[in-house]
């Protein structure tokens, strides 16, 4: 993709890059009081939601495009640029005609390629900042698809923002994180501005500033988080918005890391950890080999006696055990449970692979 740093936009957008405001823009007293106090706080960049998808019907679902005036307002009183979502072409040609300055394109579009490639037809010969979403679901293909998209329409100056994945019932986040997705991500277009969502994510405000800290700990671009100037009374997302001064203090707070350091103490220190975890690596999957060879063995042995592969209360021990003697190594119990349920399936992948290499009747 042929993506400018956000640093080359040439619109005073450098990382980390924070996108601030109300999720949804509902009166015009609301988004200037809210604007004002953003504005005056340092925030050069606004968020608003006109045009609300909502999972279902009879809830807000934004005031629409008698907002747009509204806007044209705030930006030219407090010197802000702003910034909504799009969901089809006819809010991209409102959102241009109004003079927005940058283009979102939220989650439960991003999963559509039909209006994706509708939204980039309507961008052709636009010069427009656009950032993508992830999709609702947890499909970094759907993600890249959509950028691309985007970016084939002639759009350079394009981001990704992370706002977490639906999840049937993750009792902490509103939206899993699955951080391996965005650094996936990240890996594959490193040029690739990448913003992270913490509101969306969290749906609480109690755990916005562990999720943003995370964010710079990875080294996101910038966040895009949502603020109002009374959020308990806001029409949309009222759990998840902070005010402009709580958000000031959480941006204050934040320890912004650098990506690497020129400092060569560092760098020979880090050097050195790190021929030690490749060393460590390698005999980790020594052991792991050593570990399926017997897999095999057992196999074999299931083969010649025509037992089964899966061996439930067998299963169950392992299952039970190694958390337990991981927790006594300092490892986090989560990650070994994970660990092993790869590992048995990977067992039972090989043990398949020796039954189907014999006469025997495979059991069920
Ligand atoms: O104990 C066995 O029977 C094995 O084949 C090993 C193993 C494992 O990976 O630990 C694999 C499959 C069984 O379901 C149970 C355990």
């Amino acid at each position: 993709m042929d993506i400018l740093n956000l640093n080359e936009w040439g619109l005073d957008a450098k990382a980390p890059l924070y996108i601030a405001g109300p999720c949804s823009v509902e009166t015009p007293n609301q988004l200037n009081t809210t604007v004002k106090d953003l504005a005056s706080r340092g925030f050069k960049w606004i968020r608003g939601g006109v045009w609300k998808p909502r999972t279902r019907p009879n809830s807000f679902e934004g005031v629409g495009e008698i907002a747009l005036p509204w806007i044209q307002e705030v930006k030219e009183k407090y010197q802000v640029q702003f910034a909504i979502e799009v969901a089809n072409p006819y809010h991209v040609q409102k959102a241009l005609e109004y003079g927005i300055d940058l283009l979102w394109i939220g989650a439960r579009t991003t999963v559509n390629p039909f209006a994706v490639q509708e939204i980039a037809d309507s961008l052709k010969g636009v010069d427009i900042p656009v950032m993508i979403k992830n999709p609702v679901n947890p499909d970094l293909a759907l993600w890249i698809g959509a950028l691309e998209r985007i970016n084939q329409a002639g759009i350079k100056k394009l981001a990704g923002i992370h706002r977490g994945f639906s999840n049937f019932n993750d009792q902490v986040y509103r939206n899993s994180p699955t951080w391996q997705i965005p650094l996936e991500l990240k890996t594959r277009y490193p040029n690739l501005p990448l913003l992270n969502d913490p509101s969306h994510i969290c749906g609480k405000r109690d755990l916005l500033a562990s999720v943003a800290q995370m964010a710079m700990d990875l080294n996101f671009d910038g966040l895009i988080i949502e603020s109002h100037f009374d959020p308990v009374n806001a029409w949309s997302d009222a759990a998840q918005q902070v005010t402009p001064e709580v958000l000031e203090k959480l941006i204050q707070d934040l320890q912004i890391r650098s990506t690497s350091t020129e400092n060569p103490i560092f760098q020979s220190q880090l050097e050195l950890i790190r021929e030690q975890i490749d060393q460590v690596d390698r005999e980790f999957l020594e052991t792991l080999s050593r570990r399926m060879k017997l897999v095999e063995k057992a196999g074999e042995y299931k083969k010649l006696n025509n037992v089964a592969i899966f061996q439930m209360e067998r299963w169950k021990k392992v299952f039970e055990t190694r958390p337990e003697w991981g927790t006594a190594l300092h490892l986090n119990p989560d990650f070994i449970k994970e660990l092993y349920q790869l590992v048995h399936t990977e067992s039972i992948k090989k043990q398949e692979e020796i039954m189907e290499n014999t006469g025997l009747q495979k059991e069920k």
